[in-house]
């Protein structure tokens, strides 16, 4: 699965030395969940842009070929593997695999889920065991794992990916946009616990993005008009757009950033 160039640069710690000074994440190896589609391949391709050496994941083997093969058409240096987030022998299974290379300075955790939409009140047990789980705790789960091989190689960066659900509710989604608030928590109590470990843990809360997982809203014509009276920036953004920021929160330029969530919304104003 890793190409023997790719080993060496995770083995040799003079090549992985020598690498980071020629652009700002040359080195670096980055793990992003869900990072076949949407806003995760996104942030791939803009981690693998700068330099980084990417793991993309998602839970099926054919998405993450498919991932695999057009970030190398883009020259980017990717490694790709299956893993379900709500799993504890798929997360260590991801981190294991990674760490016998050298290290891990990077992880965006990205992956969620929504199966309720409607009146809180009618959600169920099982609904908010599933979406905390996945959103929540599961990107707890995967930054106690990464932390101590960060802290081998003396530091890293973490990005939890909220959204500006998190800050306003939406209409029918509240057991989601609570999952999302706990993000923005969560990024609070881990920022100061882990600086003496020089790990910077940040969020990005995107506003509506382009995505599937979206979609009824950016396709929808009457909800999205609504939506544009809220925007100074009059359209849904692309998960490019979010990609970068996330990048950005990863890079050396952000190094004295830490315990922020960057929200990425169109100038998004008011009630959603
Ligand atoms: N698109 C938007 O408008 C928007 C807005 C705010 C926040 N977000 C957040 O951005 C992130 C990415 O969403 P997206 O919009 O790119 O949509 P997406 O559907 O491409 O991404 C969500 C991904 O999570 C994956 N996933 C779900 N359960 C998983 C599990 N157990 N293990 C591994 N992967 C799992 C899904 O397969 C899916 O690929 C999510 O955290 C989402 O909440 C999206």
């Amino acid at each position: 699965m890793f190409s023997s160039a790719v080993k060496c640069l995770w083995i040799c710690p003079v090549i992985r030395q020598r690498n980071m000074s020629t652009s700002s994440l040359a080195g670096k190896v980055a793990i992003v969940t869900a990072s076949t589609d949407g806003i995760g391949l996104a942030a791939a391709q803009a981690l693998g842009k700068k330099g980084a050496h990417v793991v993309v994941s998602s839970r099926r083997q054919a998405n993450v070929d498919r991932a695999v093969a057009l970030l190398q058409r883009q020259n980017i240096q990717v490694t790709g593997t299956t893993c379900n987030v709500g799993k504890a022998e798929d997360r260590e299974r991801l981190i294991e695999t990674l760490q016998k290379y050298g290290g891990i300075d990077i992880l965006v955790s990205n992956a969620a889920v929504n199966p309720f939409f409607g009146n809180t009140l009618d959600s169920t047990e099982e609904v908010w065991d599933k979406i905390l789980s996945i959103n929540v705790k599961a990107s707890f789960l995967l930054t106690k794992l990464v932390v101590p091989h960060m802290e081998k190689i003396g530091g890293g960066s973490i990005v939890f990916v909220s959204s500006i659900a998190g800050y306003q509710p939406m209409p029918a989604l509240g057991p989601y946009s609570v999952s999302k608030t706990a993000l923005l928590g969560l990024t609070r109590v881990l920022a100061p616990e882990l600086a003496s470990s020089n790990i910077r843990v940040n969020c990005v809360a995107p506003g509506i993005i382009k995505t599937r997982f979206s979609s009824a809203l950016w396709q929808n014509e009457d909800i999205m008009d609504d939506f544009k009276k809220q925007l100074s920036i009059k359209r849904a953004g692309d998960p490019e757009e979010i990609g970068g920021v996330i990048a950005f929160l990863c890079s050396k330029e952000a190094s004295y950033i830490t315990g922020e969530t960057i929200t990425v919304t169109g100038g998004m104003s008011g009630r959603l």
